[in-house]
């Protein structure tokens, strides 16, 4: 309220102390007030008024005295050089004077409705609407300002409002997505649970079926392990305590099983050991009895042959006792593995047993073969000894064989005899012959008888041998049977200490099984303390099992309970945001009306910029990275890089490369629609050469730019109000070429025309000669259309050169009658394709070229001092300067909408000329035009 009681009385202050000669300070202090802006980007806010200092003021003179439009003018005469020796300094000052004086504040609100108030009340103007006198300028000075100032008070509010809406729903957002983030985590996590709770439980479950089904197989296992309470440590102890006694139910259970298995190996492997023991006991007591008895026989004097019989088969015997004392070994060893586990004292004994086993068999092995050595050398001795038995038996029988045949020859000596006393000489002889004989014979016999006593005497020494020999025998034997006792000891002795290892094992073996069976039995004593346990647990575990049937339900339902809420929840929150977002919509919508109507009270001209796209020729050439962007986050901003330096400008909306000719349509179609309504409207397009002005005016056939859309708009808009309203509609197409008018409708385009103030009074311009041709249809507007640009064509000499040289200019006029009151409207729609903005006076051009420069050039400058003039509202505006200003000047003029459109190439080449468009752009921003006012005829009103 300060600020507003403030800016009242300095209003006051200064229309009461202010005349014409202060006339310029005022503006200036005016202007240094209206460049003020906050920091945030927002048009000037009143309230900052009085603290602008004077430096402001004279800031803002130098800024104004300093008119960048001039620089545009010298730029023909002035060499290249210069120029570019003060580009830099020229342009930081035109940063500086950019925007000065022409921000919409109060004041110069306040001053443009004074000087229209002033001047309505010198001509003695009625209002037109009411038909009254005008008010007094004061009081509608202050009305304005008033409501202006209550428009705006609102239009904070509502900015305020909608900023904290915005922010609101942020937060609102970004709690609901924190909520719901945490409702998904929450929800998997359970789910997780669940399911891992449902595994462990089913794991549970088929263990506890199988070990039920065991013990209904009759299996005695230590079920009662298996019991746990229950329920009450909840499921994960359960779970938990089932594991551990299953584990030890299962190992008690397999150590049972396997001492059970023990215990009756065991037992049999003794009892089978026990019988093969006594068996082999008896077995070799039979053996030893029937050896000895062998040997008693070989002691009668048995022949040799049987003695050799007896020892091959004692020998086998021997390999039979060793074969089964193998056997005993093996079978020990058996005996030694099967109790081979815990007991380490049965081992330790089964060990001890076989060391002394094959000790004794080791002892035994020895002696048989002592034996068999014995036994060897006893049937060699006797081998020899019956080897000179047979000797001297034949010796002895060839003696006595021989004595026999000498005793009976007695009849030879008597035949000797006999034949001596028959023949005596003869016979004396034959008597000394059988004498001789006789001696002869005789002294054989006495040889015979010599040696009859040798062989008697020899017989006789080896009888002697013989009962030496036998009685080596009977050493030898007694020895043998010595060597037997000795034998027959120590397999006594084994066998007992057999017996005895026996004894112990079956000792140890009976000693382990009683400690089994206590174990057993104390097994079988927890058992039955376990067993009401059990039939608890069984009943826990029944209900348990229910629980778990169960729980897929509950779990079922708990889920679609979840789900159910999560879906309300999102449903609540995206309904929420789609309230919030369309309340933000509708916020923004708002905001813009405002501004629009912000703008429209002021009368801004209202600036696009339209980025052009990247040619795939120039997209292969390498030109990717352009110096010009538009900023995403911000629809009105556009940078531009240049020597290092980046640049940004602020205009009412920014396209961007990929808009589209229905989006560019769409932002100024409510401007072309309000022509109906008895506006002039002009829309034209400013770039330099080849930055798209013709493809967004004109467009291409296939994608129509604004002229053809406008239009279509336009007859769509006249068909839907033809019950209300009566249309009629005119167009007309010129060319400004070298700063000469051509008719491109007309018979004879090489028709110069000029432009002149209407005959008939009114002050409004026109063009003598121009065809005005009248449409009813927009096919008709289409031919028109093409036979303008077909004229122009024609015209021209080298078409593409000529379109960029020349400014085209399309107008279409629209007069509309209330079919109820009779009131008339019309509106005046200018759509201009400016020719291209670039120096052409860097190229050197000369002759045609340098004229064309030059008419390009002035009708330019001549639209930046309009411009200009606009801007800092000076009291004449040169409209006449060029062709072109002086045919717009109905739309460029007061109360006038325009829309500039600057094409902008992102090319690096070209980033000169862009800041340079860029920057007239700014400057055309900041034109205020002031409300923009109908064209109303209310003469032709009907009596209603
Ligand atoms: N937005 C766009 N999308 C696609 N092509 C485009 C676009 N803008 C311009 N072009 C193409 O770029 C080329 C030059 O465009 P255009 O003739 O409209 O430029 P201009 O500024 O009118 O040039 P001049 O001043 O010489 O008439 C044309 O081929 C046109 O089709």
């Amino acid at each position: 309220m300060y600020a507003f009681y403030s800016l009242l009385v300095y209003i006051f202050y200064t229309l009461f102390k202010k005349d014409g000669g202060e006339e310029e300070e005022e503006e200036a202090e005016g202007g240094a007030r209206g460049q003020q802006q906050p920091p945030d980007g927002q048009d000037g806010a009143p309230q900052d008024c009085k603290a602008f200092s004077m430096e402001q003021s004279r800031r803002t003179k130098k800024a104004l005295s300093k008119d960048p439009w001039k620089e545009l003018s010298e730029l023909d005469s002035s060499s290249e050089s210069d120029r570019s020796n003060n580009t830099e300094e020229e342009e930081e000052e035109e940063e500086e004077g950019l925007g000065l004086g022409d921000a919409p504040t109060p004041l110069t609100e306040f001053r443009s409705l004074k000087a229209e108030a002033a001047v309505k009340s010198l001509l003695g103007e009625k209002d037109p609407a009411s038909g009254k006198p005008s008010e007094s300028p004061l009081l509608s000075v202050i009305s304005h300002l008033l409501s202006f100032l209550e428009h705006y008070a609102q239009m904070q509010q509502l900015q305020e409002q909608a900023g904290e809406y915005r922010s609101r729903l942020r937060k609102e957002e970004s709690r609901r997505r924190k909520q719901l983030r945490g409702l998904k985590r929450a929800y998997r996590q359970r789910v997780k649970d669940k399911l891992s709770l449902i595994e462990s439980l089913e794991g549970v479950i088929s263990e506890q079926q199988g070990l039920l089904e065991k013990m209904h197989e009759g299996v005695k296992l230590p079920s009662a392990c298996l019991l746990y309470p229950v329920a009450a440590a909840g499921v994960h102890q359960l779970v938990e305590s089932i594991n551990t006694l299953q584990g030890e139910r299962s190992r008690l259970s397999e150590e049972v099983t396997g001492l059970h298995q023990q215990a009756e190996v065991r037992e049999r492997e003794k009892q089978r050991l026990a019988g093969n023991f006594h068996h082999q006991i008896q077995g070799l007591k039979q053996q030893i009895q029937e050896r000895e008895e062998e040997l008693e026989r070989l002691r009668m004097g048995t022949g040799v042959t049987d003695s050799e019989k007896r020892i091959y088969n004692l020998t086998v015997e021997n390999e039979g006792l060793k074969q089964s004392l193998n056997i005993t070994q093996g079978l020990l060893q058996q005996l030694a593995t099967v109790s081979a586990q815990p007991p380490a004292q049965l081992v330790k004994e089964n060990e001890d047993l076989r060391t002394k086993v094959q000790q004794l068999e080791a002892t035994l092995q020895k002696k048989v073969e002592e034996l068999m050595s014995l036994e060897v050398q006893m049937v060699r001795l006797q081998w020899r000894k019956e080897e000179e038995v047979c000797h001297l038996d034949e010796r002895l029988r060839g003696l006595q064989l021989s004595l026999e045949a000498q005793k009976s020859r007695p009849p030879e000596v008597q035949y000797i005899t006999k034949t001596v006393e028959v023949d005596s000489p003869r016979s004396l002889q034959a008597v000394a012959e059988a004498e001789e004989r006789n001696r002869a014979l005789m002294e054989q016999l006495n040889a015979q008888a010599e040696r009859c006593q040798q062989l008697a005497e020899q017989l006789q020494s080896s009888e002697e041998t013989t009962a030496r020999l036998k009685r080596k025998i009977s050493d030898y034997d007694f020895e043998i049977a010595g060597l037997r006792r000795e034998l027959l000891g120590e397999i006594n002795q084994l066998e007992a200490q057999k017996e005895q290892a026996i004894r112990e094992a079956s000792q140890c073996s009976e000693n382990h099984l009683q400690h089994l069976r206590e174990q057993l039995a104390g097994v079988r004593q927890r058992l039955d303390t376990l067993q009401p346990l059990l039939r608890g647990m069984k009943s826990d575990y029944g209900s348990l099992r229910g629980q778990v049937r169960s729980f897929a339900d509950c779990y079922e339902a708990a889920l679609n309970e979840a789900r159910q809420q999560m879906c309300s929840a999102i449903g609540e929150v995206s309904h929420a945001n789609r309230l919030l977002q369309e309340r933000c919509q509708r916020e923004v919508q708002l905001r813009k009306k405002y501004h629009d109507q912000l703008l429209e009270l002021k009368g801004n001209i209202r600036v696009l910029c339209r980025l052009k796209p990247l040619s795939k020729d120039e997209q292969q050439g390498g030109e990717v990275e352009t110096p010009v962007a538009a900023d995403p986050a911000d629809d009105g901003c556009v940078t531009a890089s240049y020597k290092g330096k980046e640049r940004t400008f602020k205009l009412d909306k920014v396209f961007l490369p990929q808009a589209t000719q229905e989006e560019v349509f769409l932002e100024i179609e409510p401007l072309v629609m309000s022509c109906l309504n008895g506006y002039n409207v002009c829309i034209f397009a400013y770039g330099q050469t080849g930055s798209g002005k013709t493809y967004t005016m004109e467009g291409v056939s296939d994608n129509p730019g604004i002229n053809q859309r406008a239009l279509q708009a336009l007859y769509q808009e006249m068909e839907a109000k033809r019950d209300v309203w009566k249309y009629s509609v005119s167009l007309s197409m010129v060319e400004i070429y070298n700063e000469v008018i051509r008719d491109l409708l007309a018979r004879d385009p090489h028709e110069k025309l000029d432009v002149k103030l209407n005959p008939d009074g009114s002050g409004q311009l026109h063009v003598p000669g121009l065809t005005s041709v009248e449409v009813d249809s927009l096919r008709q507007i289409k031919k028109m259309l093409s036979l303008g640009k077909r004229n122009r064509a024609t015209y021209a000499t080298n078409m593409n050169e000529r379109s960029s040289r020349s400014h085209a200019l399309l107008t279409i006029n629209i007069t509309g009658t209330d079919l109820a009151s009779g009131i008339q409207v019309t509106g005046k729609l200018n759509l201009v394709d400016l020719a291209g903005s670039e120096r052409v006076w860097k190229s050197g051009a000369q002759g045609e070229r340098l004229k064309e420069a030059q008419s390009i050039n002035k009708s330019l400058l001549a639209l930046g001092e309009v411009i200009q003039a606009l801007r800092t509202k000076q009291a004449h505006v040169p409209f006449r300067n060029s062709k072109l200003t002086y045919l717009l000047q109905d739309s460029l003029g007061k109360g006038s909408k325009t829309i500039m459109m600057v094409q902008i190439s992102p090319l690096e080449k070209n980033v000169g000329e862009s800041i340079c468009s860029l920057k007239f752009a700014q400057r055309v921003c900041k034109v205020e035009l002031g409300p923009a006012s109908r064209r109303i005829d209310s003469s032709a009103q009907r009596e209603v």
